[in-house]
């Protein structure tokens, strides 16, 4: 985890020319430069990370040395391990056998936040909830900010714990539980004029398939909270209504979208 950090800076440290052959796959999957509504934070971001031709290909195009390669490969690798393991473990907690993720792509993303002291107190990231099913966070292990919303709406923070991992659910997994996980929201603030650097891995949603739960989570006592769908038009719908704090999951619930 520590090398792989070292990486990621050196990372942003590239000429903006090679930062910006990382390219969307999905909406907002590639390079994001500073904006005029975001001026603080910068981005990379790969759609599939278990996918090793698309980790490569992640690497070629930002010039990776054999040593970044070499290391960028073996977290994805881990990181894809933990996550199907974390999935199997929630799995048979809730009763199943047989289920597999193995068509869900796992988008990776690097954040870098360029926090000044004119910042201090604003927001680094909005509060939001994941799209996708779960996410693994290596936050930065030295400036704090992530801040998680409990139930009561009161927002507690995630302070920096170096060599530790954070796990959160996202929407899909409201939608694959049939409604029995909730999907966190959370969001970044400025609290110091320090550089933080952050590695998310977001297990998405099926590629080919419909989302839609596990029959065994449906029943007379649990009927289906939601019509299956696909997982990009979710995230187009996400995107386009710009309700990224899981309202997008209740509208559907509403309209029976
Ligand atoms: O940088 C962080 O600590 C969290 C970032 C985040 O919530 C996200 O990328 O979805
Ligand atoms: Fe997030």
């Amino acid at each position: 985890m520590a090398e792989m950090k070292q990486v990621v800076r050196t990372l942003f440290d590239l000429p903006t020319e090679i930062k910006k052959r990382n390219k969307d796959v999905l909406p907002v999957s590639g390079y994001r430069g500073p904006s005029e509504k975001n001026p603080l934070y910068e981005a990379f971001g790969l759609y599939d990370m278990s996918c090793v031709e698309d980790v490569d290909e992640f690497c070629t195009q930002l010039d990776a040395s054999p040593h970044q390669r070499e290391t960028i490969k073996k977290y994805a690798a881990a990181i894809n391990g933990l996550m199907m393991d974390i999935l199997r473990k929630m799995s048979e907690g809730l009763g199943l056998r047989n289920v597999s993720f193995e068509d869900w792509p796992c988008q990776f993303r690097i954040n870098k936040y360029h926090f000044t002291p004119e910042a201090v107190g604003s927001s680094g990231v909005q509060i939001h909830t994941d799209s996708g099913f779960l996410t693994i966070l290596q936050d930065d292990e030295r400036v704090g900010g992530l801040e998680v919303m409990k139930k009561s709406g009161e927002f507690v923070a995630v302070d920096p714990w170096p060599n530790t991992l954070l796990v959160n659910l996202g929407d899909i997994g409201t939608v694959w539980s049939n409604g029995r996980l909730y999907s966190v929201k959370h969001r970044v603030i400025c609290k110091e004029a320090k550089l933080r650097v952050s590695i998310a891995s977001f297990l998405l949603g099926p590629r080919d398939t419909p989302v839609e739960p596990p029959p065994e989570l449906v029943d007379a006592e649990h009927p289906r909270i939601l019509v299956p769908f696909a997982f990009n038009d979710y995230r187009e719908l996400r995107l386009s209504t710009n309700l990224q704090a899981g309202e997008t999951l209740d509208l559907m619930m509403r309209t029976n979208l």
